[in-house]
């Protein structure tokens, strides 16, 4: 059962809390082009939320919302009890959301590692001045940085490629690479943009094991987005359906299966 304040108890029993963020009322627009028309949903603390639609929906412009990289003509996001101001996205990933993109977005000529430690850049707060001052604070960083990484390399099977330049890795280890870098940002809130896309049917549920791992391991708070409602739903505990820029469906993986308007928006029935 949903309960506002106090989350909900998943059927694997996993527990989930309050309100993280809240989408109120959203409108994009790209001149003529409504992107999103009037959307609200919410992300629950340490749920697997996803968000899908086909093709055009208006899925990536959402997560462009969340992450701060479109401001929307209409509407709130709220994050925390707050309301959030206009940000630049470096600003939103500061306060703990990281994400993955759709077209890999790794340094290809770095190995895995380094490509890992640059997640961790919003946790450096020396600079090279207090660096060359206070060579103790700056190494004590370092290592804990390092820690992290490790942890998170080891936990997503990455250790025999970890000196490897990404360049040189089969597409599906690239997604895990990516998924590795946000992940070293310890998120509050970790947005996967397609995770599953272009991936052959192993890559894929390798993919979704390491994402269910995450979320129960770390107790990461996860909404993607994927085109693809079949993969999906066994790793969702709730589901948001877009069509045309509208929500047309909100609910638990059941719920939203059976639902007629997304049912025709999946066999691609004619709107008005
Ligand atoms: N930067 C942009 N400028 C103009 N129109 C845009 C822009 N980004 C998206 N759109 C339009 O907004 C609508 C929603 O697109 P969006 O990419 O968000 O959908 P999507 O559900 O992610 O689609 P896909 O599954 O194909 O990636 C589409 O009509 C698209 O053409």
């Amino acid at each position: 059962m949903l309960d506002d304040t106090e989350g909900y108890v998943t059927e694997d029993g996993r527990k989930i809390g309050g309100v993280v963020m809240e989408m109120k009322n959203i409108t994009l627009r790209f001149g003529g082009v409504v992107a999103i028309k009037d959307i609200s949903f919410d992300i629950r603390e340490g749920e697997i939320r996803a968000i899908i639609g086909p093709n055009g929906a208006g899925k990536s412009s959402m997560l462009n919302v969340i992450s701060g990289f479109y401001h929307p003509q209409e509407g709130e996001v709220w994050y925390k009890g707050k309301k959030r101001p206009g940000m630049r996205p470096y600003q939103v990933a500061q306060q703990g959301i990281a994400r993955t993109f759709q077209n890999i977005a790794l340094f290809e000529g770095m190995s895995v590692l380094d490509n890992v430690m640059t997640g961790r850049i919003r946790q450096m707060s020396t600079g090279m001045f207090a660096q060359a001052l206070w060579k103790g604070k700056a190494e004590q960083e370092e290592v804990e940085n390092r820690e992290t990484v490790e942890k998170v390399i080891d936990f997503l099977e990455i250790q025999h490629i970890r000196k490897t330049p990404v360049g040189r890795l089969p597409y599906g280890l690239k997604k895990r690479v990516e998924l590795a870098r946000a992940l070293a940002a310890e998120p509050s809130i970790l947005l996967l943009d397609e995770p599953m896309a272009g991936m052959n049917v192993e890559e894929k549920e390798d993919m979704s094991r390491f994402i269910l791992d995450v979320n129960d391991e770390f107790g990461t708070t996860i909404a993607l987005i994927e085109h693809d409602m079949g993969v999906v739903m066994d790793l969702s505990d709730r589901v948001v359906v877009m069509d045309y820029g509208k929500k047309i469906g909100d609910g638990s993986p059941d719920e939203v299966r059976s639902n007629q308007a997304v049912i025709d928006a999946y066999l691609g029935v004619q709107h008005d």
